[in-house]
């Protein structure tokens, strides 16, 4: 059996410490998140444990939405802020109102005892122009408000390793709660104790005392990265019920539950493969009834607005369970009843096999620490050994002989995160279901593993039901509302869509959103396509985009392969990078008309690319770099540059 980490991302259990933190400061520590997909949320968690495990009392979690904004901030207290951005740059759900008075009221003001620091949850590479807008917006409102800040705000990147940006950040704190190694509770004059202390009137941020390292905590981050040998809780299993066969996990309710709200059991229509000559990794197109299926709901049937997001809970392949249900020994039919533990981070109550399939992303590399811990040692290029070529636990337990237990895994392992897809039909056209488009993950790994994309090859596995309630006919999944990703109103605006590969699913909508208004009697402006595919073999909808451009829904379309010629003998063999570059001139004006722009597909390589096309075009017409930059940012901000980039 592993030990758990110490610091590290603070899943593990509780563990006491001959504590070289302050042992119980003046005012209660508050732990406030904002999160859409649940990642802020587990992180608050972690971090609540790993401060109570650290001897510190009156450690609160709550949402940020959970009080009334103006009661979430209490002087003396120390507020540890961890906010998503979603949509573009937008709060979660359930930090809208408090961003909204934060925002929105110049006359809100704050206590200077009230002390906070904040981490931010973004992806840099797929929301460039909005990367962790919501934790900046925040960390520097909170400041102007006049509240204490105790340490600047840290950046997570879910793009690169998120959790060994919260495991900095959480031993940044933890320095700045600790007190010298006296340990006697007495502070140090020198030690760095900024929390529930005053700042210092009269003094500036220059000014302010520096946090200094502590040799002891220094010493307990050293310790951390590597294993220890503890008490684990173990998790408890109740007797085998092996005639439970469950694919989905709607009959948990209350704080058991384990679906967001508005999740509904949704039937698959149809499941097709699009390009069937482009082999494996052929795009596939997924339609899916919004008729709900789950017995306790109250809607008859979900609504969507074009242009908005559909997010799925999918699962663990059973060959995937099999295998780790095999090397951890365990019984896969007996049921976690794990009542005491109050750290335990998934639904009681369910099988070890239902946990595995459905809590676990078995999929993901482990974190740093969790890696460090299975290879027993301390020693790791994280990024060039684990996160690149995508290792995962069992990989690295076969790797290092090491025997992990149910425990280990359950509380080191990444939770599984729904997955959120672009919607490609019209909520007009098809008020009734959904259309998806998704290309199957599947490569090989650099020591010869064959690895799929758990999401994509749980929705190729989907099927239309064959008999009856077949269950590969359904999916858990829910609508999420992207108000910042539509048409202009007035179908006037002139409309530039760019988009690569899987991007075409929210092109696909806004054409057949236009196709259907156009049926309507609606009049257009001009309207501009430019597509980009891996190959002739890999381009899709050429039907929807010619019938566009016949009614005049589209006005001009160009469409380029990244490699070989069209089936017309024509090659466009070019990236739409270069494409949107050559017509620098088009899309400058296009933009200049007052025209939108939508950018769609994968963020680290198209959206990179479009974007420093876009500096290049801005560029020409007279700016330095930083005028370009800041000019793409202004478009974004009004609204004219909309992007729907994935990672
Ligand atoms: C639909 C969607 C929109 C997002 N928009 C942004 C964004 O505008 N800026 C950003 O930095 N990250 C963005 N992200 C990335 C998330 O902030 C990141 O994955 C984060 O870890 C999610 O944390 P949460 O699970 O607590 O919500 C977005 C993610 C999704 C799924």
């Amino acid at each position: 059996m592993l030990a758990r980490p110490v610091l590290h991302v603070l899943r593990g259990p509780r563990q006491r410490f001959s504590s070289s933190i302050r042992p119980n400061p003046t005012g209660a520590i508050r732990i406030l998140y904002g999160s859409q997909t649940g990642t802020a949320q587990l992180f608050a968690n972690q971090l609540a444990e790993g401060l109570e495990d650290k001897g510190l009392k009156n450690v609160i979690v709550q949402a940020l939405d959970e009080k009334p904004p103006n009661e979430i901030f209490s002087p003396g207290d120390l507020h540890l802020v961890l906010a998503s951005s979603t949509g573009r740059g937008e709060p979660p759900n359930n930090a809208r109102k408090f961003y909204d008075w934060i925002m929105n009221d110049p006359s809100a003001k704050l206590d200077k005892n009230v002390n906070f620091a904040v981490f931010g949850l973004g992806n840099k590479s797929a929301h460039p122009n909005n990367y962790n807008v919501v934790g900046k917006r925040l960390d520097a409102r909170l400041s102007e408000m006049g509240a204490h800040r105790i340490s600047d705000i840290a950046l997570g990147d879910d793009g690169g390793c998120i959790e060994g940006d919260f495991d900095e950040w959480v031993g940044n704190i933890i320095s700045n709660l600790a007190v010298d190694e006296k340990g006697d509770g007495e502070e140090s004059r020198e030690a760095p104790v900024t929390f529930s202390s005053s700042p210092i009137e009269g003094e500036d941020e220059q000014h302010k005392p520096q946090p200094r390292e502590n040799p002891e905590v220094a010493e307990l981050h050293k310790k951390s990265k590597r294993p220890m040998s503890k008490n684990h809780p173990s998790v408890v299993l109740g007797p085998a019920q092996s005639h439970v066969v469950r694919r989905d996990l709607f009959h948990l309710s209350g704080s058991n539950r384990f679906y967001a709200e508005n999740t509904e059991k949704l039937q698959v229509l149809d499941n097709i493969i699009l390009t069937p000559d482009a082999g494996e990794s052929a795009l596939r197109e997924i339609r899916v009834s919004l008729k709900c299926h789950h017995a306790d709901t109250n809607s008859e049937e979900l609504s969507y607005t074009t242009g908005d997001h559909f997010v799925v809970y999918p699962r663990n392949s059973d060959a995937i369970v099999d295998a780790y249900v095999h090397m951890l020994r365990v019984d896969p039919h007996a049921i976690i009843t794990d009542n005491q533990n109050e750290s335990y981070p998934y639904p009681r109550g369910i099988t070890v096999s239902e946990t595995l399939s459905h809590c676990v992303d078995l999929g993901a590399p482990p974190s740093p620490s969790f890696s460090r811990m299975i290879l027993g040692r301390e020693d790791l290029d994280y990024v060039n050994d684990i996160a690149n070529p995508r290792r995962t636990v069992i990989d690295l337990c076969l790797q290092a002989g090491t025997k992990l237990s149910l425990e280990d895994l359950l509380y080191n392992a990444i939770p599984m995160k729904p997955r959120y897809y672009s919607i490609a039909s019209s909520s007009i056209k098809s008020p009734d279901q959904v259309i998806l488009v998704y290309r199957p993950v599947r490569y090989m790994t650099s020591n010869g593993y064959l690895r799929e994309g758990i999401c994509t090859s749980y929705l190729a596995h989907k099927g239309a039901a064959q008999r009856g309630l077949d269950d590969t006919a359904f999916l858990p999944a829910l609508v999420s509302p992207n108000p910042t990703f539509r048409l202009p109103r007035d179908t006037q605006t002139p409309v530039m869509f760019i988009g690569g590969g899987c991007g075409v699913a929210p092109i696909r909508a806004f054409i057949e959103e236009r196709l259907a208004l156009r049926s309507m009697g609606h009049e257009f402006g001009p309207a501009i396509l430019f597509l980009g595919f891996r190959n002739p073999h890999d381009e899709v909808y050429q039907g929807l985009v010619q019938e566009a451009l016949e009614v005049g829904a589209l006005t001009e379309s160009e469409i380029v392969y990244s490699s070989g010629c069209n089936t017309r003998g024509r090659c466009q063999q070019m990236l739409v990078a270069d494409l949107v570059r050559q017509r620098g001139e088009k899309v400058w004006k296009h933009i200049q008309d007052g025209g939108h722009v939508y950018l769609c597909g994968g963020a680290r390589t198209f959206g990179a690319a479009i974007e420093a096309a876009f500096l290049d075009i801005f560029q020409e017409q007279n700016m330095n770099f930083d005028e370009a930059n800041g000019y793409l940012r202004e478009l974004g901000d009004k609204g004219q540059l909309a992007e729907d980039l994935s990672d």
